[in-house]
């Protein structure tokens, strides 16, 4: 099986920090990518980076395409990276109010990613916005709302469906379930668990936080000051750490 991301000694500097040194990992079809370190450690730099959000200073981004085609993400012109991301991509913010829109309905959030990719038909988007509402466990009755009346998991739910909408085939998290309460993050895991499991999605979940990786993600890279200091399978990783930062970290959650 063909990699469909691999990424190349991606390095990303701001002035003298290293936000990202180096990283080097390929993501296959329909894995859970998890990444894991504290604050300050790079996550966030090197999923923008993935994202094209930021430029990069050196490194490769390839990504294999539905038409199986080879891209080169860092010299791919600016309107052809927009596409693609709005098709084949989709990302997931911590933020609910940074991914969704949140002057328009809720119907109209899902909906106009469909408009996005050409879809026309009001009735079919309709149809299809409620039955995206339905996936992601909200009220069909909530279509017409304005997202600043959900609660923030249903934020969050209603951020995936806008994504999903469009079946993409790669989603970059981050963070998705912080800020949330523990039970509401715990059911929000569920859906995403198992919406990874019936969509065969491919995920780069960032993350501070273990129980969401052990919970999600099949391989996990552990990032300390913008290097990955270990990876591997996530439970091989967290249950033999063998690098000290990645043993205090598991410690860190063994002992509240
Ligand atoms: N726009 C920026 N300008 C300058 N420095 C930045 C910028 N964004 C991030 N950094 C620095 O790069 C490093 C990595 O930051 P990043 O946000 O990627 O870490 P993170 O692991 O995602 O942290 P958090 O979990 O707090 O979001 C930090 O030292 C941060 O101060």
């Amino acid at each position: 099986m063909q990699p469909l991301l691999t990424v190349h000694q991606l390095t990303k500097r701001y002035g003298d920090i290293c936000a990202c040194d180096r990283i080097a990992f390929s993501l296959y079809p329909g894995q859970v990518l998890g990444i894991i370190g504290e604050s300050g450690s790079g996550k966030s730099t090197l999923l923008k980076a993935i994202a094209g959000q930021v430029p990069i200073d050196t490194g490769e981004i390839q990504y294999r395409d539905r038409a199986d085609n080879l891209i080169n993400l860092r010299t791919l012109a600016e309107p052809q990276h927009r596409q693609l991301m709005k098709t084949e991509w989709g990302f997931v913010q911590q933020n609910p109010g940074d991914g969704l829109r949140l002057g328009v309905t809720a119907g109209a959030n899902i909906g106009e990613r469909l408009l996005d990719v050409g879809h026309r038909h009001y009735g079919k988007i309709r149809t299809e916005a409620l039955a995206w509402l339905s996936q992601v466990e909200l009220p069909d009755g909530r279509i017409d709302d304005l997202p600043s009346t959900f609660s923030g998991g249903m934020q969050q739910r209603l951020q995936l469906a806008r994504i999903l909408v469009t079946r993409p085939r790669l989603v970059l998290m981050d963070e998705p379930t912080g800020g949330l309460d523990v039970s509401v993050q715990a059911k929000l895991l569920d859906l995403m668990r198992s919406l990874v499991r019936t969509l065969h999605l491919s995920v780069i979940l960032v993350t501070h936080d273990i129980g969401v990786v052990r919970l999600l993600a099949q391989r996990l890279l552990v990032m300390q000051n913008g290097q990955v200091v270990e990876a591997g399978l996530t439970d091989q990783v967290l249950d033999d750490p063998h690098h000290p930062y990645t043993q205090q970290l598991v410690n860190a959650t063994l002992t509240p």
